[in-house]
This record gives structure tokens, sequence and C-alpha cells, in this order.
């Protein structure tokens, strides 16, 4: 547990990610009164305001922070700039320069809400999967135009030591939880999935033999992931197979806005909800901050030593969503309403465990 007052940079950044991150900061002060907020606009917000997606007092402020809660970036607006200056920039520098390497997205579909899912009852019910995808390699940080323009590339590259240190991240989190991993590739065809496959499977030789390892080609994974969620429990991929993969398994608990998130690493924690900036429900006050509180309770859990915290906010979110969900779940209540259930339910359950 930190001692001093928890000092919290918020990056509320563009679309829904005010909404929603407002939400996340309500429910943060609740049950942690004396946080220290400190708010700053990222991605296209920063942009406008300073010309640049990631300013350098952002950078500063968040690498002196105990942890970073952002909302989310992009947008409509910024699409046409170039590309340095692309909201979606800023938010992979920030997890760069943070060193968060390990993102935690946790899939799961809480007891009594299986109705949420368009799955059948008996595939959604209990699904509990914690996706590891691996935050700052592969083919987002290596790439450009050529010929004149006519050519482009981005280029899959791993080192080993980066493999290495998001599989521990893997084996450990399996050892807290049911202890299996499946480490998901394309290892029938891309030499940098060998890689990947030789090193989990030299890391759980060497370290972690309590901890069962199946591999998974990526085509496959994002049929099973739909069809027999109940196989997995935590599953570790490269970047882009991660984001595309924990996206889909959102349809398992129902909606995007059901999947928060934790990058770890080298410094603050970064947490953030995994969906995007909603353009078409921005400004609507109707999206859900579900998966932004979820965050906020990572944050807790993670970076601030309070697990017991985290815990009421998981139940706390999940009385909220049985009683009336947001419009993406085919409930009516609104930003403010489902937020407001959420701190009444907080209030119901003030121990901390
Ligand atoms: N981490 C991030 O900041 C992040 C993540 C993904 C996409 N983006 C950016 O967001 C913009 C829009 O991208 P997109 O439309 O492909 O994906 P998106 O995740 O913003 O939206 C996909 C669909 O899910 C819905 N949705 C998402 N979050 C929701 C929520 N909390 N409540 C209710 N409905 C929700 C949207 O309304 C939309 O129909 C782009 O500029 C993209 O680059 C940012
Ligand atoms: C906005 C984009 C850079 C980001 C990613 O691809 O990592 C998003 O899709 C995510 O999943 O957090
Ligand atoms: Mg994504």
């Amino acid at each position: 547990m930190i001692n001093k007052v928890p000092h919290v940079v918020v990056l509320p950044g563009d679309g829904i990610g005010p909404e929603v991150t407002q939400a996340a900061v309500t429910v943060l002060r609740e049950v942690l009164p004396d946080v220290r907020i400190e708010e700053l606009p990222i991605g296209g917000a920063a942009v406008d305001a300073s010309g640049s997606p990631f300013p350098a007092e952002v950078e500063a402020a968040a690498k002196r922070s105990d942890a970073v809660l952002l909302g989310t970036v992009g947008g409509p607006k910024w699409e046409g700039l170039p590309r340095a200056m692309r909201p979606e920039m800023g938010l992979l520098a920030l997890r760069k320069s943070l060193g968060a390497f390990a993102n935690l997205r946790p899939v799961r579909v809480l007891s009594g809400l299986e109705h949420l899912s368009p799955l059948r009852p008996e595939r959604a019910r209990g699904v509990d999967i914690l996706i590891v995808r691996e935050l700052l390699g592969g083919i987002y940080f290596d790439g450009g135009r050529e010929k004149r323009e006519e050519e482009a590339f981005n280029t899959m590259r791993y080192s080993k030591a980066e493999i290495e240190r998001v599989a521990k991240v893997a084996f450990w989190a399996a050892q807290q939880r049911r202890g299996h991993v499946t480490s998901v590739d394309k290892a029938n065809v891309l030499e940098v999935s060998e890689l990947w496959r030789e090193t989990v499977t030299g890391v759980r030789s060497a370290h972690y033999r309590d901890v069962g390892l199946r591999h998974e080609y990526v085509d496959s994974a994002a049929m099973l992931i739909v069809t027999d969620p109940a196989r997995y429990d935590v599953i570790v991929t490269e970047n882009l197979f991660g984001d595309i993969l924990s996206d889909l398994a959102a349809v398992i608990p129902g909606s995007l806005g059901l999947m928060p998130s934790a990058s770890l690493g080298d410094g603050p924690g970064l947490f953030e909800p995994i969906h995007g900036s909603a353009p078409d429900i921005a400004g609507q006050g109707v999206a859900n901050p579900a998966a932004a509180i979820l965050s906020a309770g990572m944050m807790l859990r993670h970076s601030l030593g309070r697990p017991g915290l985290a815990n009421r906010i998981d139940n706390a979110v999940n009385t909220a969503l049985r009683s009336n969900p947001t419009r993406d779940l085919g409930g009516s209540a609104n930003t403010e309403e489902f937020t407001a259930r959420v701190l009444e339910a907080l209030v119901g359950t003030s121990v901390e465990v």
C-alpha cells in the first residue's frame, strides 16, 4: 500500500474518453477521497491545445505519477493529419515512454450476467480469461513508406528478451489464477512466431514448470475464443494479435464497454478501457463507463496497493449491470445514471476486503 497521497495523472483524451473518464474519476474519488488528480490533455485534445498528441509536460507528469488513467484517443477530426500528429501516435508514445510492455486485458462474465452476452448462456457463464498482450514491440513500431510513397511496409520484429519479459508476466499471472497459459502465434508461417514459440516454451521450462502451456495458431484461436472460451485461462500473444483478439473477446461479456486494461512494465502503470473514442455516440452521454471504472479498479489493484477497493468496485459495477445496463448492452441507463448506480452500490459495501 502506498502511504503517501497517491498521485494519479488523468488523461481523458477524445470522443467518449472524457465522458467515461469522468465516471471513473468520480468512482475513484469515492473509494479513495485523498487521491491527488492531475488532469491533462492527450491525443486530439492535446493536438488542438498545443500542436502535439503527447506534449512534453504530459510525459513528465505521467512519469512522476503513481499511475496514469487514460480515456480514449482519436476521431475523424484528426484522421487527415500527418502521422506524427495523429492522436493514436500520442498513445503509442505514452506506452513506450512508461515502458508499459505487458497489457493485461481481462475478459470476465461476472456471475449472473450471462444474459448480457450474445453467446448462449452455457458458453458465456463463468468465462474468466486474462489476455496478456505484448504492447511495445512487433509490427506497430517498425514501418514506413517508400518508392515515392507507392510502397509501404510494417515489420513484425521481436527480440528474445522482449518475448521473455512478457511471457514471464503471463506465467506469473497464471500462477495466481488457474495455472494455464495459451500462447497464440502464427508459427506455421512466420519466423517471428517461431522465435515467439521457442522462447515462451523456454521460459516455461526454465522457470514455470508448474504452469500448463499450450500453443495455438491465431486464426484458429480467433474461432475458439468465441466457440469455446472456457478452454482459456491466460492467453499471451504479440501486439497486433492481442489488439484484434481482445476486441473479438469483448463479444463474450457482451460489449467493448466492459473491457478494462492495465499496462505494466518499467514505470508507472497505465490504465485504460480497451475501446476507442466511439465517434458514433460521443457527446450524447450514453457511453458505457464500466470499462473505464473497472480500469480504475485495476489501477487500485496493480499500482496503488489497494486490492480490497478494487474488489468493491468490481462488485458495485456488477450490481449496476444487474439493475440497468447502458444501451450497448440492451439497457436504458445513460452514463450518468449508470455511474450513480455504481456509487450507490459502493456506499452499500463500505468494508474493504
Ligand atoms: N485506446 C484508444 O484510445 C483507442 C482504442 C481503439 C480505437 N481508438 C480510436 O477510436 C476511434 C474510433 O475507433 P472505432 O470506431 O474503430 O472503435 P471504437 O472502440 O471507438 O468503437 C467501436 C464500436 O463500439 C462502440 N463502443 C465503444 N466503446 C463503447 C462504450 N464504452 N460504450 C458504448 N459503446 C461503445 C462504439 O459506439 C462503436 O459502435 C478511432 O480514431 C480509433 O483510432 C482509440
Ligand atoms: C488506438 C490504438 C493505437 C490502440 C492499439 O492498437 O493499441 C487501440 O486499438 C487499443 O486497443 O488500445
Ligand atoms: Mg484496439
